[in-house]
């Protein structure tokens, strides 16, 4: 049964680049937005200065945002967004169920799987917060493209279609347009996917590879990423759409991308344990666990391999490579 849901107050739960980016756009959306982080130094230096300068530097919070390290905001929110990493958000997500309004839906808009469980965000939310309806938001957009208003356009997945169309309605302005699908699984394979591949394309381009290298690297990572996708349940139309080729062309292609870039660093020889520059690349825990599922439904995936051997330290940049490039000839498919 579909419920029709007014959605007024949004509750954004992690201050991160893309949780404040996130709060800015519903709040233009015209709604009141609550921000919580857990940090009240944080927190207390955002409503002090109305901008995220640890994160979102640069950009003002919009007037109808109020930061919050404390539950009552979230707590009076009638749609939720979920923006904290992958790796974190089973702990947020327990932290915030007993809370929450209820029927109030859940939007996660994290890219990942859980390590040592395996898990898609969706599930995650399904065993953390049982009864709530999950949404996941994915798709090409850097948080600082989108909070400073240039043209974005997402996907809003819910199993409920007509969920997932209102919760797209809701967080709507001119410049961020969101399209929907009831292809949940689809939506949050394609974001998780594609931060591995990422760090792929960036090893290349750090290592001099060449553009031709690269282009080779985003078709044949598409194809991995669908082979996965297809085992998993994800629709073909999904994957090449926003969330999957879209996501990947574009973070595959930009050194604003902390994925691209912590690959980049390894392919200029930097060593892993400061290659990511102390920033958040999900990709880097989401490849082994990806890898686990691909090995239990048999799909082939050499490039995401490559990436969580050199991540794990047992292959070195110039081995994955020529691993890569020895591989046995094949059909295109
Ligand atoms: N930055 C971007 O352009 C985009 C990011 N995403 C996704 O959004 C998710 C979050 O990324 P960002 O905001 O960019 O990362 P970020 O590194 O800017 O912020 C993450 C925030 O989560 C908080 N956090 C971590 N663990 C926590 C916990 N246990 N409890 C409370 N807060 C916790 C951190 O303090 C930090 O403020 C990631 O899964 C990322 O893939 C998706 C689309 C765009
Ligand atoms: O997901 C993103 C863009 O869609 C952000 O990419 P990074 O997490 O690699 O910075």
């Amino acid at each position: 049964m579909t419920h029709h849901h007014a959605f007024t107050r949004i509750g954004v739960i992690g201050a991160g680049a893309w949780g404040t980016a996130l709060a800015n756009v519903a709040a233009r959306a015209g709604h009141s937005v609550d921000l919580w982080a857990r940090d009240a130094h944080h927190v207390a230096a955002i409503a002090r200065d109305r901008v995220n300068a640890k994160k979102l530097p640069g950009i003002a919070l919009d007037a109808k945002v109020s930061p919050a390290s404390d539950h009552a905001g979230i707590a009076a929110a009638d749609l939720i967004l979920l923006v904290v990493p992958t790796q974190s958000l089973r702990g947020v997500a327990q932290r915030f169920a007993p809370i929450l309004k209820p029927g109030a839906p859940v939007v996660v808009c994290a890219k990942g799987i859980e390590q040592g469980t395996d898990l898609f965000v969706s599930d995650i939310i399904a065993q953390t917060m049982p009864g709530r309806q999950p949404a996941v938001l994915s798709g090409p957009s850097f948080a600082h493209d989108v909070a400073r208003g240039l043209p974005t356009a997402v996907t809003i997945a819910a199993s409920d279609a007509a969920l997932a169309e209102q919760i797209g309605a809701a967080l709507a302005t001119p410049s961020f347009r969101l399209y929907h699908t009831d292809d949940l699984r689809g939506v949050e394979i394609g974001g998780a996917a594609k931060n591995v591949l990422a760090i792929a394309c960036g090893i290349a381009a750090g290592r001099g590879l060449g553009a031709s290298a690269g282009a080779a690297l985003v078709a044949r990572g598409f194809a991995e990423l669908s082979r996965f996708g297809r085992a998993f349940g994800a629709r073909g139309e999904t994957l090449m759409g926003l969330s999957g080729l879209g996501d990947l062309v574009l973070t595959c292609g930009s050194i604003q991308s902390r994925n691209f870039a912590l690959g980049v660093a390894l392919g200029e020889g930097m060593p892993l344990a400061r290659a990511s520059g102390g920033k958040l690349a999900e990709g880097a825990f989401t490849a082994s666990a990806i890898l686990d599922l691909a090995r239990k439904r048999h799909v082939e995936m050499p490039i995401s391999q490559a990436v969580d051997a050199v991540l794990a330290g047992r292959l070195d940049i110039g081995g994955a490579i020529d691993t890569l490039l020895a591989r046995p000839l094949r059909g295109e498919g």
